[in-house]
């Protein structure tokens, strides 16, 4: 993810400067085997402005294991437990063994690792003799699982002589006390946060604190139920004030809905801390439920990024309201859910019928997902996990017997098969037709609503359906908000098209220009600015006034890092930071000079269409090419490039017209400089070489340094693009080329080259004699054909049409089946910031709707 200066702190060292932390979570998935435990130490010493403090979760699959010993114990089946400790002992041995590179390390882990399932091992046997276990003994004992991971984080950081601690979580996470499912008291958490944990960040120490565990009353060992280990890691980085909370899991980000559900669901970029929260709640499994209630009033963002690709961006959840062109932003589904319905005219009107249902339910023990009323107060419905449906429907029937008895209420009906549906988005405050839109959707696809709920917060909408239409309901939402498109793609919209640019020098700037001037019905939106050095980037589109300032910037030969708001990224890293928003129609419009064939393939990948100026990318070697091409097609994304040759004259747009009327262009033909046009008409006139050179470079016809051009490398290119059009196979290797640059001037410093321009006039100025005197012209020609391109030097007859061509004219000759005797000629100028970002623009209209 590319870097953005931060100013959050979390106190203040002993030496008075400011000790920025962040806090990593290694989530149990994640950390699945040796490799997995060496991946995040990695993470965890990678070089970063910051300290970080740790929270790990067990290693997978070994809390299912404890709760698994805990419940053999309670049974009595001492065999199991031993069988099952055994084997957990042996999996963290193996683990800390192939951690840890040597002999005296692993002794002193396995000693720590001995002792810790002895006691587990001793625990279980008195749960077995007992036949009792009681909420505190299992919390002790599931709290093992991450305590023993977190050791043998802590060992393999100290043997790759980092300066690490274990720390025990119940001595900092203060709790409620509530065993199995305790909430942090977050002032206390806060007090111990700055006596035991600062100083250790301060003095360096990287701590490691086992997640999901707690101190409850007396020092007893609590846990924050399944997942908690989330919650620890929010806790922390609130007493902290955090930089940020990274939550390293096994998913690529927060999803816009699960996709084995939608192959097509995407990862969320951002989302607003409360969007996330109601997520978490309606089920989508990758946060735990209250893990963000920490940071209600706290401002930490936190990352939930994928462990194994730690360069992508994952999802940022935090207070910002982003990507508000989606009033919708995911939806999750609940599945085996059963609908309750309480119906009866005896609810009309009497008070406390809601809290009656609310209270028999709460001590049958039962959880409620849904609740909605009809305002006619004939009916509530609600729903409860499928399991619980029938002990609902027996609590409610009790609590209600009066009423049933005496026809108040007609009855309790329990409907199981059913899933819940909700959609969640802060941008549907205040949208109207977002639940026509969700409903229309739904109809379209056969799916019969059962109970649609709707919170006055107006951040979710869900309804009750079938179980069996839960994947063609999600669909069709899913399609409906165009949630496909979040996280990069073009999103197909009439109204939009969104650019990316990638180069701000003279074309780009020319572009930029003339953008807000193109007469089309969809005005492109620069969302993007992207240099060498970095990138602005306002999915919203940049302001007039943030395009005027980068353009004076570049102008002034500053980077675009040094503007406010600006990320430094490569080019690639830029584009792939852009391509997790939300685009419409994005393309990437390439006006560099560069080898920029990675952000293009980046680009593609998202789904951008892509407009070049530079030649470059279609000049590379073949192979680089036919991939380009086929990740274009395999993304169903255009690749124009009509200024490549002849700047804004239709050579392009010739080519393909001749072609798909069924025409074969045999040979092309012609001169496709603009700075040696000029150059051999100026010096035709009698001016100095160096004068003619530096005029062009004023005039922006020439490349970055001229020598492309002068050593026909700049037409070889062209020449290139065109032969590979009508069937040439080779590189720009295979292009024979006629270098007009001294052998003593090719290598040396572009600076340093434009310093002795003056050295060559004499060369240029006997050239041009030479050609008088034979009574010709000096033109520099290219000719291809499919086997073979030829660019070059040439002294062409002054009848010869090419001899005509003036200043910056270019001329391309199709010779052609239908065009054999008489071939089709354009000509016209070919160079020019002007004419180049004309050119560039009819590219980028062509792929706006009409
Ligand atoms: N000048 C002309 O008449 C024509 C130019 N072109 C092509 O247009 C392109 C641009 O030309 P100019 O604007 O004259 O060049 P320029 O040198 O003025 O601008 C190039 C810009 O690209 C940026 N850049 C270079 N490498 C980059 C990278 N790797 N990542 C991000 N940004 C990078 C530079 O910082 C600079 O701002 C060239 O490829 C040229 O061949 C095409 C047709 C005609
Ligand atoms: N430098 C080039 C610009 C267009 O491609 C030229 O002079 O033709």
């Amino acid at each position: 993810m590319p870097a953005r200066s931060s100013t959050r702190s979390a106190g203040r060292s002993s030496t008075g400067r400011s000790t920025a932390v962040e806090v990593f979570k290694f989530g149990g998935a994640s950390l699945a085997d040796a490799a997995a435990v060496r991946h995040a130490i990695d993470l965890i010493l990678a070089p970063r402005p910051t300290r970080v403090v740790n929270v790990v979760s067990a290693l997978a699959g070994v809390t299912d294991a404890l709760l698994a010993i805990a419940t053999a114990a309670r049974e009595g089946d001492v065999k199991a437990v031993d069988v099952a400790v055994d084997r957990l002992h042996a999996r963290h041995v193996a683990v800390g063994n192939e951690v840890l590179p040597n002999i005296r390390a692993r002794t002193a882990l396995q000693r720590e690792l001995d002792e810790a399932f002895d006691e587990l091992r001793m625990l279980a046997h008195g749960v077995a003799s007992l036949r009792e276990l009681t909420p505190r003994t299992r919390d002790f004992l599931v709290a093992r699982g991450e305590q023993l991971s977190a050791r043998i984080v802590v060992a393999g950081l100290v043997s790759r002589k980092a300066k690490a601690q274990y720390v025990e979580a119940a001595e900092i996470i203060q709790t409620d006390g509530v065993f199995g499912n305790a909430f942090p008291d977050l002032a206390a958490t806060d007090r111990l946060v700055r006596a035991r944990l600062r100083p250790l960040v301060r003095r360096k120490v990287i701590p490691v604190i086992p997640g999901f565990v707690g101190g409850g009353e007396g020092g007893a060992l609590v846990t924050l139920g399944r997942g908690g280990s989330d919650l620890t890691a929010t806790v922390l980085g609130r007493s902290l004030k955090a930089e940020r909370i990274t939550l390293w899991k096994d998913v690529p980000g927060l999803m816009t809905t699960d996709p084995r559900l939608v192959p097509t669901a995407r990862i969320v970029p951002q989302l607003n801390v409360r969007e996330a929260a109601e997520l978490a709640y309606y089920g989508a499994k990758v946060l735990h439920p209250r893990a963000l209630i920490p940071l209600t009033r706290v401002r930490v963002p936190v990352f939930v990024r994928p462990f194994a690709d730690p360069e992508a961006p994952g999802t940022e959840i935090s207070v910002r309201h982003t990507l508000q062109r989606y009033p919708v932003k995911a939806l999750s589904i609940v599945r085996s859910q059963a609908l309750i319905t309480v119906t009866g005219n005896g609810m009309l009107g009497v008070p406390g019928i809601a809290a009656r249902t609310f209270a028999a339910l709460q001590q049958a023990g039962i959880s409620v997902t849904l609740i909605s009323q009809a305002s006619s107060e004939h009916s509530i419905c609600l729903c409860v996990p499928s399991e619980r449906g029938r002990d609902a429907k027996i609590a409610l029937e009790r609590a209600f017997a009066l009423e049933l008895s005496r026809r108040e209420l007609e009855g309790m009906d329990a409907q199981t098969g059913m899933a819940t549906l909700a959609v969640v988005g802060l941008g549907m405050a205040g949208s109207p037709g977002i639940a026509s839109r969700m409903f229309t959707s739904l109809s379209r696809a056969g799916v019969n609503i059962v109970a649609i709920a709707q919170g006055s917060s107006e951040l979710n909408i869900s309804v009750v359906i079938a179980e069996r239409d839960a994947e063609a309901a999600a669909r069709a939402v899913h399609d409906e908000f165009q949630l496909d498109k979040i996280g990069g793609g073009g999103v197909r919209r009439d109204d939009r098209l969104d650019v990316v640019l990638l180069g701000v020098g003279q074309i780009g700037r020319e572009l930029l220009r003339m953008l807000p001037r193109s007469r089309r019905r969809v005005r492109p939106t620069v969302v993007g600015l992207i240099d060498r050095s970095g990138f602005v980037f306002e999915p919203d589109g940049l302001s007039p006034r943030q395009l005027a300032s980068a353009v004076a910037l570049k102008s002034a030969g500053k980077p675009l890092a040094s503007l406010a708001h600006a990320r430094k990224a490569s080019a690639s890293e830029a584009v792939q930071w852009i391509a997790t928003h939300a685009l419409a129609r994005p393309v990437l419009v390439d006006v560099t000079a560069d080898d920029t064939l990675p952000a293009i393939r980046k680009a593609l990948a998202a789904d951008m269409d892509i407009v070049l100026a530079n030649k470059k990318p279609l000049s590379a070697p073949r192979a680089e090419v036919a991939a380009l091409r086929a990740l274009a097609k395999q993304h169903g994304a255009r690749i124009l490039h009509e200024t490549t040759v002849g700047a804004g004259l239709p050579v392009m747009d010739s080519y393909a017209k001749l072609v798909e009327t069924g025409d074969k262009v045999l040979r092309v033909e012609g001169c496709t400089s603009g700075t040696l046009g000029f150059l051999l008409t100026e010096i035709g006139k009698g001016r100095p070489f160096s004068d003619a050179l530096r005029d062009a470079m004023a005039r922006g016809y020439t490349e970055p340094d001229p020598r492309d051009d002068l050593s026909g490398m700049d037409v070889a290119r062209k020449a290139l693009i065109l032969a590979r059009l009508i069937g040439f196979d080779g590189d720009l290797t295979d292009v024979t080329v006629e270098s007009l640059v001294p052998e003593a001037y090719r290598h040396m410093p572009v600076a340093k080259f434009k310093a002795t321009l003056a050295d060559q006039d004499k060369l240029w100025a006997s050239r041009q004699a030479a050609a008088v005197k034979q009574g010709r012209a000096l033109r520099y020609v290219l000719r291809a054909t499919p086997r073979k391109v030829v660019v070059g030097l040439q002294a062409v007859p002054l009848s010869h049409p090419l001899a005509g061509l003036r200043g910056t004219d270019n001329q391309i000759v199709f010779t052609t089946k239908r065009y054999k005797e008489h071939p089709l000629v354009i000509t016209g100028p070919g160079a020019g910031p002007a004419v180049t970002a004309a050119g560039v623009l009819n590219d980028i209209l062509q792929l706006t709707p009409a």
